[in-house]
């Protein structure tokens, strides 16, 4: 897309719309191709009935200002955004390799290559954003998509905040939150390395650490810091203790994302291609 694409007046008839790619809370998703340019885009399209019925407008407008203004390879690209009198539309990047949920579901958990690779490109894509003051706190394997290479993209930051210091807002699916989210206190960057810390394990074993048969059961789980390292299957050590560093009930004592870069893990298994791109 132009690098003027947030500036163009955009509208519907801009675009030639094609299958749905995903269904949201608030919206659906749709592969598009702009007419002229024949650019593949991904269209989010939201009902701003919805939005108004559960006063999401302000958080709307916080997730279009900090996507719009983020550059970064491992960061779905927001290009543009315009409505209509029902709907708001998200011109966004379209990420050809599909949900990272649906490859951890289809082969049940990933190698330790793969896994490190991809917890390496987050931890790259979470220092840009904590360098513009933006904590994400919503990151889950459906919010990752790949692209054409097979590389990560974090998508949808309608839980992200800008923020220079102490948040108090609830948010996320309980899985993911650390708990000073769930107990609903102030919380900072370290959130999301706390998250990095559930995807690690989730990517290895298949289940997030603290998954229970009730929220009330994964909350007690996570309040306790109740983490277990199956037999099966096998997970090296080095693997272990950077998800023993990152689930740190204290915020002020998990691996900063600095060091997770240089983790003896990190650095035995990452794949430079897909974790050392520069910010574009
Ligand atoms: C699915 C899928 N399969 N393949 C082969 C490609 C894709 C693909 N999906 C996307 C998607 C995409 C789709 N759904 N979602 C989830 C969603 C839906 C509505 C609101 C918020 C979030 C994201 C995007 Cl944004 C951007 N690029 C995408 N690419």
């Amino acid at each position: 897309m132009a690098s003027n694409s947030v500036k163009r007046n955009w509208s519907i008839h801009d675009f030639e719309i094609g299958k749905p790619l995903g269904k949201g809370k608030f919206g659906r998703v749709y592969l598009a191709r702009e007419a002229k340019s024949k650019y593949i885009v991904a269209l989010k399209v939201i009902f701003k009935e919805q939005i108004e019925k559960y006063r999401l407008q302000h958080q709307l407008k916080r997730e279009m200002e900090i996507q719009t203004s983020l550059r970064h390879p491992h960061i779905l690209r927001l290009y543009g955004w315009f409505h209509d009198a029902e709907r708001i539309f998200f011109i966004l990047e379209y990420a050809h390799g599909g949900e990272l949920y649906g490859e951890l579901r289809r082969l049940g958990n990933l190698c330790e290559k793969q896994a490190a690779t991809y917890i390496a490109s987050l931890t790259h894509a979470l220092a840009y954003c904590h360098e513009k003051h933006v904590i994400h706190r919503d990151i889950k394997p459906e919010n990752l998509l790949l692209d054409h290479e097979g590389r990560l993209k974090i998508a949808d930051f309608g839980w992200s905040v800008q923020s220079k210091n102490k948040r108090h807002t609830m948010c996320g699916t309980l899985d993911y939150l650390a708990p000073e989210m769930v107990e609903n206190k102030a919380h900072d960057y370290a959130v999301d390395n706390w998250t990095l810390g559930v995807l690690c394990y989730e990517f290895l074993y298949g289940v997030p650490p603290f998954e229970a048969d009730s929220q009330a059961d994964t909350f007690r789980r996570i309040m306790k810091i109740d983490l277990a390292f199956p037999s099966t299957p096998q997970v090296s050590d080095e693997a272990k203790v950077l998800i023993t560093q990152l689930l740190v009930k204290d915020s002020s004592k998990r691996l900063p994302l600095e060091k997770i870069l240089k983790h003896p893990w990190i650095i035995m298994n990452a794949d430079p291609n897909g974790t050392f791109s520069k910010y574009v």
